[in-house]
């Protein structure tokens, strides 16, 4: 059975009211953009991220080795390039590493995680395996809270600019860069999904996968908070 383009509408309705659920709610989130948090903290964050940052490419390197459609490896592989960047100082990850250093981290320590703690791990983990383990339009389902980031994102890097002047504006580079990249890659993802899940069946399992995906960034966020509460 397929659906109606009303029921594709409906169905489109469904996953952006996920939003509701997005960590841009999260008590942290909250307290980070009106400017509650302290240095510690900030840097509590980005070092815990970074565990988020490094996997993405490998979680879309599994929907690649899941996908056979040629067309949509063809665009998704742009996902991987942007994170790891094409060239040594480019890319993504470079850019997190340097938003790190714009507030007092050094490479190492982000890079070797060993600040990141277990609930950052595993929620990261959990991310990397439905990607593995799922069907693939399941896992691009799961990446569609990427539709609500650009908001929190612009209002991520007016709070920065505002609240912690101590940043050097350049650290926030990666931030300006998602606000092209997450809409581009989540209209894809949105373009992939509701061509593929034209069922009710279908359409129930990518929902599922993006309420998923808004646990594993909330559980991060509650795992940073706790490890955070005592930081200033
Ligand atoms: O800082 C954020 O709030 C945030 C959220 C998300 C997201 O909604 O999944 C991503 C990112 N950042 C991000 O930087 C990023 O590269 C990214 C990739 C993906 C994904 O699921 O493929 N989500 C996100």
């Amino acid at each position: 059975m397929t659906l109606t383009a009303t029921a594709t509408d409906e169905f489109v309705a469904a996953l952006r009211e996920q939003s509701r659920r997005y960590h841009d709610q999260h008590p942290f989130s909250r307290r980070m953009n009106e400017g509650e948090l302290g240095r510690e903290q900030i840097r509590c964050w980005v070092t815990n991220r970074f565990a988020y940052q490094a996997a993405i490419p490998r979680k879309d390197a599994a929907i690649l080795a899941n996908c056979p459609d040629r067309q949509v490896r063809r665009r998704w592989i742009r996902r991987i390039h942007d994170h790891d960047g094409t060239a040594d100082g480019e890319g993504g990850i470079e850019a997190w590493l340097r938003l790190g250093e714009a507030v007092g981290l050094g490479r190492e320590e982000m890079e070797d995680q060993r600040h990141v703690v277990p609930g950052v791990r595993f929620a990261v983990d959990a991310y990397v395996t439905f990607a593995r383990t799922r069907p693939w339009v399941e896992a691009v389902a799961s990446s569609l809270t990427e539709l609500f980031a650009p908001d929190l994102m612009a209002e991520r890097l007016a709070a920065f600019e505002r609240h912690y002047t101590w940043i050097d504006p350049q650290g926030l580079a990666y931030f300006r860069a998602r606000l092209t990249q997450a809409p581009r890659d989540s209209a894809h993802a949105l373009e992939v999904v509701t061509e593929h899940c034209r069922t009710p069946g279908t359409q129930a399992a990518a929902l599922a996968a993006l309420s998923f995906k808004c646990d594993v960034l909330w559980s991060m966020l509650d795992a940073i908070d706790r490890a955070c509460a005592d930081r200033q």
